[in-house]
C-alpha cells in the first residue's frame, strides 16, 4: 500500500491506496500529535511514502520524523517542477512554487479535457490558469477564509465579530454582518472574475479544491468540487516517478 500525503498550513489530508484501490482516506490537524492513528494498524503494509507540502521546512522536518516513527516505508516528497508531460510551469523559479498548486494542475491536467482553471480554497487561496496546449499561464495568491476573518479580528481594535452560516452578501447593518456577508460578496467577486478570466483565455473547466471549497460554491463560483484533487495529481506525479 501507498500513503499519499497533503500537508497544508491549517491540516493534513491523506489517502490509503492499494493496487489502484482506494483503502481509507483521513485528515487531520496539521500538529496532531498522532496524525496517522487512524491507520496504524496497517503502517506494516505500506511499502512507501509520497508527500506534497507547503509548510515550513522545521515544519516539515518534524513530519519526516511523525512519518518515520509511523512506518519503515521510503517516504518521497514531491515538489514543484519546470513541466511534467506537456503541462509547462509558468514560474522561473519554479521552486517557489507551492507543491499544492503543482500537484493539482497536474491532476486536473491529466483528466486530458482541455485548458481549465484550479481554485484551492485552503489556508490561502489560490487561482491557477492553465492553456489547452498545457502552458501554464500563471495565477493568484490570496489570503484564505480564516486567514482574512483573523486579520480583521487582530488588527482593528474595533471589528469584533461572531461566526456565521449565512451565505448573504447584501450591505450588512452590524459588525458581524458588514464582516461575514463581505466575505461572500468577495468571494462573490471572485468567482465572476474567474469566470470572465475562462471565458476570455478560452478555458473550459473550473476546478475547486480546498477546506473552503464549498463556501465558494455557494458564493456562486462555478466548478467542479474535487476535494482531493492535489492529493491525485500527487498520486501520478508519485507513480511516474517509481516507474522512472
Ligand atoms: N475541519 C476543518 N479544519 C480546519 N479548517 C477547515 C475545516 N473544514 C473546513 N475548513 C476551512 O478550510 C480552510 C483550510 O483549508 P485546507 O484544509 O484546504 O487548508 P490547507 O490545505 O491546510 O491550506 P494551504 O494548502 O492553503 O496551506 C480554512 O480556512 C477553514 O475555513
Ligand atoms: C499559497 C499556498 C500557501 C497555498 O497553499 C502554497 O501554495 C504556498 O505556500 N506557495 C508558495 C508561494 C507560491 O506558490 O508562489
Ligand atoms: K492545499
Amino acid at each position: 500500500m501507498k500513503l499519499l500525503v497533503d500537508a497544508g498550513n491549517t491540516r493534513l489530508k491523506w489517502l490509503l491506496v492499494g493496487d489502484g484501490h482506494l483503502v481509507g482516506t483521513g485528515s487531520a490537524i496539521l500538529d496532531a500529535d498522532d496524525p496517522f492513528c487512524d491507520i496504524r494498524c496497517q503502517s506494516a503494509h505500506i511499502r512507501r511514502v509520497a508527500v506534497s507540502t507547503v509548510i515550513s521546512e522545521e515544519r516539515r522536518q518534524h513530519l519526516q520524523v511523525q512519518l518515520e516513527a509511523f512506518c519503515r516505508a521510503p517516504i518521497v516528497f514531491h515538489w514543484a517542477e519546470p513541466r511534467r508531460g506537456g503541462l509547462v510551469n509558468a514560474y522561473t523559479e519554479t521552486d517557489r512554487m507551492g507543491a499544492d498548486r503543482w500537484h493539482a494542475m497536474y491532476a486536473a491536467w491529466q483528466a486530458d479535457e482541455g485548458g481549465f482553471a484550479v481554485v484551492d480554497a485552503g489556508s490561502a487561496i489560490t487561482i491557477d490558469y492553465v492553456a489547452d496546449t498545457g502552458a501554464h499561464l500563471g495565477g493568484y495568491i490570496l489570503p484564505g477564509k480564516q486567514m482574512m476573518l483573523r486579520s480583521l479580528r487582530q488588527d482593528a481594535a474595533r471589528i469584533g465579530f461572531d461566526a456565521s452560516d449565512v451565505q448573504a452578501a447584501e450591505p450588512g447593518a452590524s459588525t458581524t454582518e458588514c464582516v461575514q456577508h463581505g466575505l461572500v460578496w468577495l468571494w462573490a467577486s471572485m468567482a465572476a472574475r474567474i469566470e470572465a478570466d475562462c471565458r476570455r483565455l478560452g478555458l473550459g473547466r473550473v476546478l475547486v479544491t480546498g477546506g473552503d471549497a464549498e463556501g465558494l460554491l455557494d458564493a456562486g463560483l462555478s466548478a467542479h468540487h474535487e476535494p482531493s484533487l492535489v492529493l491525485k495529481g500527487l498520486a501520478a506525479v508519485d507513480g511516474e516517478s517509481e516507474r522512472e
